[in-house]
């Protein structure tokens, strides 16, 4: 028995494709959505995410801006950006890519970005209305990842989840948004003791973590739905955190990579664009693009 390989590929073309048909009905309104992704520094892994968003952005029918600050840029240079931004109504979404050069105060500059166009979902509104249950916009790779897993498991409701990893931008709303969904749900980290044993509880296993192959195949229970997040480029190209070789041999299902989180999270991005562009408008919620 092999996993089923789940297909974030296939399934963000899927959704990109949904996502065109709503843009194309929305501008016969008169009304176009619009992202402007923002990047400081000259990071290679970077500007390709950044290319591939703008590229995706085009293609399902929205403007696309993007803004190339130098590595040395004054973070008073990208305040005043982002101010702009937040005043242009024809952007609907900002995405401001991180990391940021340390000169920078990460938090001061997301949280400059008004929290209607935080297509991320990383400002302290968004956090806190998804941590108390609140129609927020919600950060896209945790998102992708509850797409695949509602569509592969139906209902996630009583199952167990552990997600190794609790970062502000992957681990903390991935745990939030499979508790909402009535998961059981265990964050771990580096400071976890006996990580092997919570692993092999889960029939969810998310593993963020950024290492290649740590998760071993005899960490996984036979069965589970593994998500691997993770992006790590090494000799052997681009793999995930899972030893994926191995562990197919005893997960029910589990995403790969490339082709698994990583196409899931620019499809989302532009999910949350179209959905900021209705709430803009006032209009409802865009079907199936929310959790
Ligand atoms: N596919 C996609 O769309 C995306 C992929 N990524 C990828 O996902 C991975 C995680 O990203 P991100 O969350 O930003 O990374 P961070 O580095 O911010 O977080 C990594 C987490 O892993 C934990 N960790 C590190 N070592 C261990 C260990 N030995 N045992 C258990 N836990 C450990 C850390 O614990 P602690 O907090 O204790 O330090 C931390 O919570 C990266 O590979 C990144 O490239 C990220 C965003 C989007
Ligand atoms: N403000 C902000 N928001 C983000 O969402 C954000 C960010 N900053 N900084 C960096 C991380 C990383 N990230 C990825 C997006 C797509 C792929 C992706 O499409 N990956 C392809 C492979 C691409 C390749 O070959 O390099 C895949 O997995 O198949 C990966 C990683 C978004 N991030």
């Amino acid at each position: 028995m092999t996993a089923h390989i789940i297909d974030g590929k296939a399934f963000a073309a899927n959704l990109r494709s949904r996502i065109a048909t709503q843009v194309s009905a929305l501008k016969e309104r008169g009304i176009t959505p619009g992202l402007a992704v923002v990047l400081v520094g000259e990071d290679p892994a970077s500007q390709v995410y950044v290319r591939s968003k703008g590229k995706m952005t085009v293609e399902v029918g929205m403007n696309s801006w993007q803004h190339k600050l130098p590595a040395d840029t004054p973070e008073a240079d990208l305040l005043a950006l982002i101010d702009t931004l937040n005043n242009d109504p024809a952007v609907n979404g900002i995405l401001v890519q991180l990391p940021l050069p340390g000169h920078m105060d990460e938090s001061a500059v997301i949280n400059s970005i008004a929290p209607e166009k935080d297509v991320d979902g990383f400002t302290l509104l968004n956090v806190g209305l998804l941590a108390t249950g609140q129609k927020a916009m919600v950060p896209c790779t945790p998102l992708g990842c509850l797409m695949m897993l509602r569509d592969h498991l139906g209902s996630l409701s009583g199952k167990r989840a552990v997600v190794i990893g609790r970062s502000n931008i992957v681990g903390k709303p991935m745990a939030q948004l499979l508790l909402r969904d009535s998961a059981t749900v265990t964050i771990a980290h580096s400071r976890t003791t006996d990580l092997e044993a919570i692993c092999r509880e889960a029939d969810i296993l998310v593993a963020a973590v950024g290492r290649a192959h740590f998760v071993k195949a005899d960490w996984i229970k036979p069965g589970a739905t593994v998500i691997d997040v993770g992006i790590n480029r090494t000799d052997d190209g681009l793999v995930g955190d899972v030893d994926y070789a191995e562990a197919v041999k005893v997960a029910g299902a589990i995403t790969p990579v490339p082709g698994g989180v990583g196409p899931m999270t620019i499809a989302c991005l532009l999910a949350n664009t179209l959905t900021a562009t209705a709430r803009a408008n006032g209009l409802p919620d865009p079907e199936g693009l929310t959790p």
